[in-house]
């Protein structure tokens, strides 16, 4: 068995929409979801706001590369369009893989390009770490410690004082 953080985001049309179209789509190995917060773009900030969200999926046969298996399918089932020319640009939905556990608690490392484990740039990202941290107040993050830690770093405090929760949006009622 595997436990992955699936880190959910979109910037394009009906966000919540989209947010809560993978959450069907992941449906009953979704075993937790955080809050919803409006975020401001991280990494290119000529875009509009996000929504994200955090869920946490277990599945007692799935390997980390089915957790991207199926966070790409959700990101394709929303139409999602790369554009090459913005890699930190606006989508309709966005499925990062976080971090993958064992069944023993034992974290999965990957360097591979394709599914480098934990996400290499999660550490930096309030947007991941906030949600998250409602989910799990003592999770670690593989190679950077704790994540409550992470949110007061000088990468994270900005974009931390710059969320806002949404309970209005919230996917909990997956109605
Ligand atoms: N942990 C991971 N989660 C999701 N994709 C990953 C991961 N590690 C590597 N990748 C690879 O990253 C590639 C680019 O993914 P994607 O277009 O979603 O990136 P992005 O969302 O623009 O940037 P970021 O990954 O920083 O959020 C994918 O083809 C995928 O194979
Ligand atoms: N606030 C926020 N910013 C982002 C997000 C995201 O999900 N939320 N995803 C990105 C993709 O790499 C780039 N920037």
């Amino acid at each position: 068995m595997t436990e992955a953080v699936l880190s959910l985001g979109s910037n394009l049309g009906d966000r919540r929409a989209h947010l809560l179209a993978a959450v069907n789509q992941l449906d009953s190995h979704v075993t937790a979801i955080s809050g919803v917060y409006e975020t401001p773009p991280w990494g290119d900030t000529a875009q509009p706001a996000y929504l994200n969200v955090v869920l946490i999926v277990n599945d007692r046969s799935a390997t980390a590369r089915d957790w991207l298996e199926r966070a790409q399918a959700c990101e394709r089932a929303e139409g999602r369009i790369r554009d090459p020319e913005r890699r930190f640009g606006p989508r309709t939905l966005d499925v990062d893989v976080i971090a993958v556990r064992q069944d023993d608690g034992t974290p999965v490392i990957s360097d591979d390009a394709e599914l480098t484990l934990p996400h290499p740039r999660a550490h930096l990202r309030a947007f991941v770490l906030r949600p998250w941290l409602d989910l799990r107040p003592d999770a670690v993050l593989p190679g950077h410690g704790p994540i409550a830690a992470l949110l007061d770093t000088p990468e994270t405090t900005a974009d931390l004082a710059a969320m806002s929760p949404r309970p209005d949006l919230s996917l909990e009622s997956m109605e």
